[in-house]
């Protein structure tokens, strides 16, 4: 699905409103806002709504509107705004609903005791800096300790690029229309949007064609489950996916183990691991099912041909974890990655190895996963500030032609078509070697065939999803390994409803 920026989103709605009419899809935001309110909403008080003099105020009326769950419900809003023909309808439907209605401004004690509040103050055409009158509206609601759902976003957010004011609304979620919007996803407003639902009420990606491209894209749990492969009938241990894992040292040799359980745990018939002789004991020691094959280090151009032959029997490659900075092990790095035809994934020490020759990789069917600080190293360009993710990983794929998957608490993977924002994951992921798991895990889905992007997006879809049932099974001191062990149950979707899409909970 599309995460819009504000310019694609007045795109899309002006075709949708065009073909459809405005008041109806305004019914059909507020139908969908009211079918979450029972979810969000805690104890006997009302289900208040704020709302703002735009269609976002529209959006609080309508649901109100919409609401049959029998609770008191009561709107703050101007009874003077203009305001538009939508908005309008939502108000004198909420009327005839039996909402009250109360005048704006509204104080943080009217908000108190409140089942849950609607915030409707600005939607996606909200501009920061907050002018007077939203940033009271906000206060109030920030003071009032009531649990917000949010409509569209979270108002003291900036719809595109994820800024927040000093006034901003922390919500328990957000219920975007339409389309996610770019800035509930990123940091620092990925804070406040709680968990982010998407009601698409009949919205067209085509409408934005050609609008802020390239398009930046959020997988949902139905496209998720659509791009996992599943394993034929007729299937042999090599055709279910046979990666192979180049990585481990004397003084890593975990980092090969847990790249190796990534790509075994997220269904690879036959993993290959591929060591320096100083890291055998301990891979064999931890590795039953997976094949150890080592090579001398200190002879690269051997160790390469000794790679590169198991590779006949090989669907894929992850190259980098664990493997170390030495010259030789770059001989190496360089020998495989540039002398195979198979898909690659590249991580860790890989990366470092093949900073100087990116020329060479473009749009070769690779992908590298860099963290932040590997990131600042290959880009050539420095630290990369928390705001600046989404421009400088755009600029290097641009530039490079190398799908690349960033790291961090929003992964985002760009390739020349597309930026993927990651919608998964937890802070129970940062922990050692839980990117030894991911690159395991990729390592797997381009053996069993996944483009090197559908791969990487899908791969840290699920990595995310892991660290969630991880977590929630320990409770605390997840440890890389257990994100291996929950792929399996990560994999499992539920059935979705196309009209009320989760995109991800609150964490
Ligand atoms: N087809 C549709 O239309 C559908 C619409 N839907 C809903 O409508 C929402 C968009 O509604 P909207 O266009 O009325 O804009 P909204 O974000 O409510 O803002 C109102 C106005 O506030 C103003 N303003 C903003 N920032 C300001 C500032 N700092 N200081 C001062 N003023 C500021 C700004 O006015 P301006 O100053 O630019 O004239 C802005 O236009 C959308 O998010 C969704 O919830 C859905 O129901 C689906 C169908
Ligand atoms: N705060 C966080 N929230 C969500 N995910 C995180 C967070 N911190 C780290 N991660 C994820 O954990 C993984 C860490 O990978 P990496 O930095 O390569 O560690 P290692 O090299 O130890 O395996 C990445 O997938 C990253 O996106
Ligand atoms: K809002």
């Amino acid at each position: 699905m599309r995460a819009v920026t504000a310019a694609q989103m007045r795109a899309i709605d002006a075709a949708a409103a065009a073909r459809d009419g405005e008041v109806a899809l305004m019914r059909a935001a507020g139908a969908a806002i009211a079918r979450l309110i029972d979810r969000y909403a805690h104890g006997d008080g009302p289900i208040v709504g704020v709302a703002g003099n735009g269609n976002n105020g529209g959006d609080a009326y309508a649901a109100l509107a919409a609401y049959a769950g029998g609770r008191r419900r009561i709107v703050y809003g101007d009874p003077a705004a203009e305001g538009s023909r939508a908005r309008h309808d939502a108000r004198w439907r909420a009327r005839i609903a039996g909402v009250e209605e109360r005048p704006l401004p509204v104080d943080a004690n009217a908000l108190r005791g409140a089942a849950l509040v609607l915030d409707g103050v600005l939607g996606v055409n909200a501009r920061l800096p907050l002018d007077a009158r939203s940033a009271a509206a906000v206060a109030a609601i920030a003071a009032s300790g009531a649990a917000v759902l949010a409509l569209d976003i979270p108002t003291g957010t900036e719809p595109t690029t994820g800024a927040v004011d000093a006034h901003v609304v922390r919500a328990v979620a957000t219920i975007a229309l339409g389309r996610p919007k770019l800035g509930t996803l990123l940091d620092p407003a990925r804070d406040c949007t709680g968990a982010l639902w998407c009601a698409p009420i009949g919205m067209r990606d085509a409408d934005a064609a050609g609008v802020d491209d390239p398009p930046a894209e959020v997988l949902d749990p139905a496209a998720f489950a659509a791009l996992l492969p599943v394993r034929a009938d007729e299937s042999d241990k090599r055709s279910s996916g046979a990666p192979l894992i180049v990585a481990g040292s004397t003084q890593f040799p975990g980092a090969a183990v847990l790249c190796a359980w990534g790509a075994a745990r997220a269904g690879a018939g036959y993993v290959t691991v591929a060591a320096p002789e100083g890291a055998a004991a301990a891979l064999r020691a931890h590795l039953v099912e997976q094949v150890v094959v080592t090579y001398d280090e200190r002879d690269p151009a051997a160790a390469v041909q000794t790679i590169l032959d198991l590779t006949n029997r090989c669907s894929a490659i992850a190259i980098g974890p664990g493997l170390g900075l030495s010259d030789d092990s770059a001989a190496i790095v360089n020998g495989v990655v540039g002398g195979t035809t198979l898909p690659v994934v590249a991580d860790a020490s890989a990366l470092y190895h093949l900073a100087k020759r990116l020329d060479a990789y473009r749009d070769a069917p690779l992908v590298i996963t860099p963290h932040a600080g590997e990131f600042a190293r290959i880009s050539g360009k420095g630290t990369v500030a928390p705001d600046e993710r989404l421009a400088r990983v755009r600029e290097f794929v641009d530039r490079t032609g190398i799908v690349t998957l960033l790291k961090g608490r929003t992964t985002l993977i760009a390739s020349r078509d597309a930026t993927h924002l990651n919608p998964t994951g937890t802070n129970a992921l940062a922990t050692a070697g839980t990117g030894d798991v991911l690159t395991g895990a990729i390592a797997t889905l381009l053996a069993q065939g996944l483009a090197p992007v559908d791969a990487a997006r899908a791969g840290a879809y699920w990595h995310g999803r892991a660290g969630s049932v991880a977590l929630a099974h320990r409770h605390r001191g997840v440890v890389a390994r257990d994100v291996a062990e929950a792929l399996g149950e990560a994999s499992l979707v539920a059935p979705q409803d196309p009209e009320l899409i989760r995109l991800f909970s609150s964490r």
